[in-house]
């Protein structure tokens, strides 16, 4: 087990009033299932991305070795001395986090470590803890974040056709800029120990707090440790069941404002676990800095509709979401009044 560096207490924590398990009126067949080799599933992920915007995703073709590489590396870094861990941090924002999240002071029961997915990005300290070559590990993550570009590119693909929007390239070209601005993060939840933190009669500690995903698209892959909940439109969190095999796929900010509202940029957090430890892999793809960001043309001639926001590039949003709180609504200054 891996046991993390501050003497946690009690009241540094949020806790949740909630368990592992969800109501059962909400649980869990109600989470889109996207078969990503079935032809025609367009209008299947529209909807997934109007009412949910979150879905799974199976057959998506992402090679199990790219996926247990990584896995491991990421394994054996956090079964490292914290001592060593820390010479790869602090985040900023990108490197080895523990417990703090962003610069504004939340925190959560959680370490990991965040990348930018650009090919400067210097990989030595990673490298030197895990006892291999720079370029290995470089290796390791371009394959698997070149998986993850693809996934996501053909999703975009779909979704733009099923909006029937021309060219279908129009979001997942902004990915594919090689200025595109996509991170890659991995998600370390320790099982938190009972004799430290205590449980609170059934309320659950938070290992990530609730937030959406400031960016357009974000590609999810856990170990089959639960703890990933969404919030659905009426305010009830539900629990996604873990499944190593599949990717959990959700909306972000930008293409909910590039489609005037009508996909969902999904809240969603992650209770820790007393039991198990919890390991996720998450790509979340960005636009370049200086890309426009602002409901499409297309869609609002359509549907002869009122552009809910007000036009930002993705450098001005990244700016103001680094001021702002895990949980704030980072969208509403730019929403038209
Ligand atoms: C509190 C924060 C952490 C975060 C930057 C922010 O100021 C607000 C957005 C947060 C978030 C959530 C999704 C991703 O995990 C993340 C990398 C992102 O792009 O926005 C994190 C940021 C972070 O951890 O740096
Ligand atoms: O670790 C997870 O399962 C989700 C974390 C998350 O939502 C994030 O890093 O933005
Ligand atoms: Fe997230």
């Amino acid at each position: 087990m891996v046991v993390l560096s501050m003497p946690a207490t009690n009241d540094q924590f949020s806790i949740i009033k909630n368990s592992c398990k969800s109501p059962p009126s909400y649980f869990p067949s109600n989470i889109p299932l996207i078969d990503l080799s079935k032809p025609d599933i367009k209008n299947q992920l529209v909807k997934a991305c109007e009412e949910f915007g979150f879905f799974k995703v199976i057959n998506h073709g992402v090679p199990i070795e790219f996926i247990n590489k990584l896995e491991l590396q990421a394994i054996k870094f956090f079964s490292s001395p914290l001592s060593q861990k820390e010479k790869t941090g602090p985040p900023d924002p990108f490197g080895y986090g523990n417990k703090t999240i962003g610069p504004n002071g939340d925190v959560g029961w959680v370490e990991y470590i965040l990348l930018s997915t650009n090919s400067e990005f210097n990989y030595q300290k990673f490298a030197s803890i895990l006892g291999v070559n720079p370029q290995d590990i470089r290796c390791a993550v371009n394959d698997y974040v070149s998986s993850m570009k693809k996934m996501a590119c053909e999703i975009l693909e779909m979704l733009a056709e099923g909006l029937k929007i021309h060219p279908k390239n129009v979001f997942s070209k902004l990915i594919m800029d090689e200025k595109s601005d996509s991170l890659f993060r991995i998600n370390h939840y320790p099982p938190y120990c009972s004799d430290e933190i205590q449980e609170f009669n059934g309320r659950n500690l938070i290992g990530f707090g609730e937030h959406t995903d400031p960016q357009i698209i974000s590609l999810l892959r856990s170990n089959n440790t639960c703890g990933l909940q969404i919030s659905l439109v009426d305010g009830h969190w539900i629990s996604v069941p873990p499944d190593q095999n599949s990717f959990f796929i959700n909306v972000g900010d930008s293409l909910q404002v590039m489609t005037n509202g009508r996909f969902k940029s999904v809240k969603h957090r992650v209770l820790a676990n007393n039991v198990k430890s919890r390991l996720s892999m998450i790509y979340f793809g960005g636009p370049p800095l200086s890309e426009k960001i602002g409901p499409l043309p297309s869609l609002l001639m359509k549907g002869d509709q009122d552009s809910l926001y007000k036009e930002f590039t993705w450098f001005e949003y990244k700016k103001s979401a680094y001021k702002s709180r895990l949980a704030d609504n980072r969208l509403v200054q730019f929403e038209k009044v």
